[in-house]
């Protein structure tokens, strides 16, 4: 009969072998995409642009975490990159939110600050949070391309990219498993931005 230890080491073990499963199972299906979607933010920063970021709950960290690596740097010494998160100004957040509805919450922000040639890093797990898709839509207007990360089957996201968008969509249906991906996403462009720059 396991024990209660035993059972818990056994779920470890299965979260890991599930993430590991995802990892490699994204590779695969992403093929050339994670070097487009790199080509994409290279383009817009070489050209004096800059990045919105915006995503709700954990994704509203992981924003934040591609918006640090890009001011501050990811692993090597570089010049400070032009990056926003969309999450992080309380006063904006909750007036926009009492003010209009959630679903304003960041394309308010990207008709304030969206200009031609900047990117949205727009990360939705299940593609389908709706202030996530309106900041999609105020991109568009604005003049700028869409970087979406996504899970499960794209959701709402996916049919409101256009050609010259990039989606990167992890192979998961689990809210955690996609989190995952979408970090190792996230890394994966930091450091092909910070190879264009020093290389
Ligand atoms: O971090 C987690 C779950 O791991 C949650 O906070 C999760 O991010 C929230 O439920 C989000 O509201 C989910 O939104 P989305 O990824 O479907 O756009
Ligand atoms: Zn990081």
């Amino acid at each position: 009969m396991p024990n209660d230890a035993d059972m818990r080491a056994q779920l470890i073990a299965q979260l890991f072998a599930d993430s590991a499963q995802a990892n490699m199972a994204t590779l695969a299906a992403t093929d050339t995409r994670i070097v487009e979607a790199a080509d994409l933010l290279i383009d817009c920063l070489d050209n004096g642009h800059k990045v919105l970021s915006c995503g709700n709950g954990g994704s509203a960290g992981d924003a934040q975490h591609f918006s640090s690596e890009l001011i501050n740097r990811f692993e090597r010494e570089r010049k400070a990159l032009p990056a926003i998160a969309l999450t992080t100004e309380s006063s904006t957040l909750t007036a926009i939110a009492n003010d209009y509805a959630y679903e304003r919450l960041f394309s308010r922000q990207v008709e304030a600050l969206g200009q031609p040639g900047d990117v949205l890093l727009a990360i939705s797990t299940s593609g389908n949070s709706a202030n996530v898709c309106e900041a999609i839509d105020s991109a568009h207007e604005n003049g700028m391309n869409v970087l979406a990360l996504t899970g499960k089957d794209g959701g709402r996201m996916a049919a409101l990219l256009d050609e010259d968008d990039c989606e990167l969509r992890a192979v998961a249906n689990s809210t955690a498993r996609i989190q995952e991906m979408h970090l190792l996403f996230i890394h994966c462009l930091c450091r092909l931005i910070e190879d264009h720059l020093l290389n």
